[in-house]
């Protein structure tokens, strides 16, 4: 991040917006969001491709770039740092299905753990076979679906937090990175002896209880989501599937919770209950999950992250009916995220939109200085341009003289092709009346075996049948033909500017 500038990362940004409905976003689109000249884009780009934070990729029917996970993981790390949340990032220390978690450290250096979202990271790997454009919903599942993702998980972490849970404190979120407390501890799934399983079931058990109490179901309450600090107390980590109470499922999902640690302990620490709660012992006491929903998370995006999920296909949430709402939510939240970035590309903007404006009025004074002096101009006998005050009298002569005389050839050109028009009437007439009486006649010849028709539809043909032997270039070679075409419009384009 230390080698690349503010314009860089304005580029990035233009990169990530052009996204929102293109999955390759055009080097005009990206110059015209981040209000930048394209060739200082263009620059910007090659430099963001060689740390691999975009990719210029050639599609069906254009070619452009997108930003892929490092490029988005560097616009949040900016964002944070900017913020004075994050100072330093450190090693991995997790990595799971949909997330890569590392350690990092606050500007005071004080631990910290960043949780990136990889939501949708094997359908991204798959966007090269997919179409250039968003079909439907309009804008890029996988930076939508890891935002969600990282929202969802920071209300939740917040909401319980709030309430007492043992959950990490959530510090920030910004695009699909969290940050949080650093546990000190390790993950239920790697402690293989406690000192009172009982204890630790007891708490486990109970904390499913009260999540309930609170109106929520963990639906995914396993070892692997569970640590132990490092005063050997549970603390739940991640909470992917978290339902309200109030869901049609919540029965099963609550059974399923208790049955999995029910079955870890037996399997793992040797610790058989006979107690375990049932799901109508629950009494719902609060409305955690309306808290929930009113912090941000709406349930539309609920709905979109579940169905990736349940289907385990990305693009799940992709339907006409939940179009127009979400991309609204999504929208609202980025309307935020972009405000002060916004304010810069405006300022931008209006500096581009002066410089057009001195252009054209430089180009408007230069067409009419080129007007007044091609009234003066004239074409000299050699055919080069010549003043008309510099004509002498004699070669103004000579020149009068020239045009009389092109003249009357033309008029004489013109007799003639009405004399042949004649000629071939008469031409047509007589081979009418040979076809109506079955006889020979001598015809009029204009001296030619082939008549001018003949000729002139062979014309036709050759020129149809060069028209079809054109070669076209397909593949390669046609971008190659098109990237030439655009940097044709490009300059043309900025012919007038000041550089
Ligand atoms: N706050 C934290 N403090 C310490 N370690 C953490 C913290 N959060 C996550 N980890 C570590 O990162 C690992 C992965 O975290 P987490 O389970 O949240 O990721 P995930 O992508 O949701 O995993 P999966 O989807 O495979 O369950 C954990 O096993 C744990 O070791």
């Amino acid at each position: 991040m230390r080698y690349l500038e503010a314009q860089h990362f304005r580029v990035l940004i233009a990169v990530e917006m052009g996204m929102k409905n293109h999955e390759l976003v055009p080097l005009a689109l990206i110059s015209a969001i981040a209000g930048i000249h394209r060739g200082a884009v263009s620059k910007a780009l090659s430099d963001l491709i060689k740390h691999k934070l975009v990719i210029y990729e050639r599609g069906k029917r254009y070619d452009g770039y997108r930003i892929n996970y490092l490029g988005y993981d560097f616009l949040a790390l900016r964002a944070l740092c900017s913020r004075g949340i994050v100072g330093s990032v450190g090693n991995q220390i997790g990595v799971g299905k949909e997330s890569d978690v590392y350690v990092g450290g606050d500007p005071e250096l004080n631990d910290l753990v960043l949780k990136l979202h990889r939501l949708g990271r094997i359908s991204f790997r798959k966007l090269k076979e997919k179409r250039d454009y968003h079909k439907k919903r309009q804008y890029c599942s996988w930076l939508y679906l890891s935002r969600i993702a990282a929202l969802k998980e920071f209300t939740f972490l917040k909401v319980l937090h709030d309430k007492k849970f043992p959950v990490p404190k959530p510090i920030d979120v910004c695009r699909h990175v969290i940050v949080m407390e650093l546990i000190d501890g390790f993950p239920l799934s790697r402690i293989e002896h406690v000192p009172d399983p009982a204890q630790l079931y007891d708490q486990l058990v109970s904390l499913i209880v009260r999540l309930g109490r609170y109106g929520l179901i963990h639906g995914d309450f396993n070892e692997f989501n569970l640590m132990l600090n490092s005063k050997g107390e549970p603390m739940i980590i991640d909470f992917p599937q978290m339902v309200s109470i109030d869901h049609p499922n919540a029965e099963f999902y609550f059974n399923r919770d208790v049955i999995c640690i029910r079955d870890y302990f037996r399997r793992k620490f040797n610790y058989e209950s006979e107690e375990y709660p049932k799901f109508s012992d629950v009494e719902r006491k609060y409305n955690l999950d309306v808290e929930v929903e009113a912090s941000g998370f709406t349930k539309q995006m609920a709905k979109d992250l579940n169905k990736a999920y349940d289907e385990g296909d990305f693009e799940a949430h992709i339907d006409e009916e939940s179009e127009t709402s979400s991309y609204e939510d999504e929208e609202a939240h980025e309307a935020s995220e972009y405000d002060e970035e916004e304010l810069e590309e405006e300022t931008a903007n209006a500096q581009l939109e002066d410089a057009k404006l001195r252009g054209s009025d430089r180009f408007n004074s230069w067409l009419q200085d080129a007007h007044e002096q091609l009234e003066q101009l004239q074409i000299s006998e050699d055919g080069n341009f010549l003043p008309l005050k510099e004509m002498d009298e004699d070669r103004m002569e000579k020149y009068k003289a020239a045009i009389e005389e092109t003249e009357q050839k033309l008029t004489q050109i013109e007799k003639l092709d009405d004399e042949t028009n004649e000629n071939e009437q008469v031409e047509n007439d007589d081979r009418e009346d040979v076809r109506s009486r079955g006889t020979r006649v001598s015809v009029y010849s204009n001296g030619s075996t082939i008549s001018k028709t003949d000729i002139k539809k062979r014309l036709v043909l050759e020129r149809n049948k060069a028209k079809k032997q054109r070669i076209k270039v397909k593949g390669k070679q046609s971008a190659v033909r098109r990237e030439r075409k655009q940097n044709l419009s490009v300059i043309k384009e900025y012919s007038d500017w000041d550089l």
